[in-house]
């Protein structure tokens, strides 16, 4: 078996609420082979984003191991950890957080040339991400000019920029109606696997989770 893009041991998050203590993560085993795509099944409240954020590497406060790559992210600095996430991961959220003042493209070209891409490399990417995304004829529209799925599917486009390993999605489709959530998570789904990149996706929605590779339950803290 190859070795896994994601590894987590033993993960523990709590927070403090009212001068209660909440365990969210109670000590989370998770592998995520390359090029797999992984429901993240829970409740509302369950801690799916908690998890999400643990893998990102945005925030601290987390016990346990946190491998991305092979390299154990929570003994790395902050530079160290910045560079993991740049090398490695991309982020689709349920709310787009695209620049509004950018088009389409901009939005797409902006990680790229972050991350060292030149420019006329970054611009050919973003318009074939978006036009295999169905997004064609949207390239110089700004966010207010598109709608919610288009939109949605502008965020996919940039998360797969530069070409992560694993991408991880928060909901990426909960703020849409049933008929465009199906057919962005179909496009996401086609356009991350073309890619051969690994993916972690949060959802409650069981429908939605059946068509990825392999569903994990989060349940009282653990994965069941
Ligand atoms: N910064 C925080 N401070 C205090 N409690 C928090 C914080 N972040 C999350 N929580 C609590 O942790 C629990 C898990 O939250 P989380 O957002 O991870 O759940 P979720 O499964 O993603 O939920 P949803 O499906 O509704 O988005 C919740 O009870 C929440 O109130």
């Amino acid at each position: 078996m190859n070795k896994p893009i994601v590894s987590l041991r033993g993960l523990k998050r709590s927070f403090e609420q009212g001068g209660q203590r909440i365990d969210v993560l109670r000590g989370v085993d998770l592998d995520i082979q390359p090029g797999e795509i992984v429901a993240l099944l829970g409740p509302s409240g369950s801690g799916k984003s908690t998890m999400l954020q643990a893998v990102g590497l945005l925030e601290g406060g987390f016990e346990g191991s946190i491998a991305i790559a092979g390299e154990r992210a929570e003994k790395l600095p902050p530079d160290g950890r910045t560079r993991l996430r740049r090398e490695h991961l991309g982020f689709v959220y349920q709310f787009h957080h695209l620049l509004p003042d950018f088009d389409a493209t901009e939005n797409v070209v902006m990680p790229q040339m972050i991350a060292g891409t030149d420019r006329e490399t970054a611009l050919e990417r973003a318009q074939s991400l978006l036009t295999s995304l169905g997004l064609g004829h949207r390239l110089t529209h700004r966010p207010s000019q598109l709608s919610g799925g288009e939109q949605q599917r502008v965020a996919v486009a940039r998360a797969l920029a530069n070409q992560p390993t694993l991408v991880l999605a928060d909901e990426p489709t909960g703020n849409l109606d049933e008929t465009t959530s199906d057919t962005v998570l179909g496009q996401f789904l086609e356009l991350v696997r073309g890619e051969g990149s690994a993916a972690l996706v949060a959802t409650h929605n069981e429908r939605l989770a059946s068509r990825m590779d392999r569903v994990v339950r989060l349940h009282d803290g653990i994965l069941a």
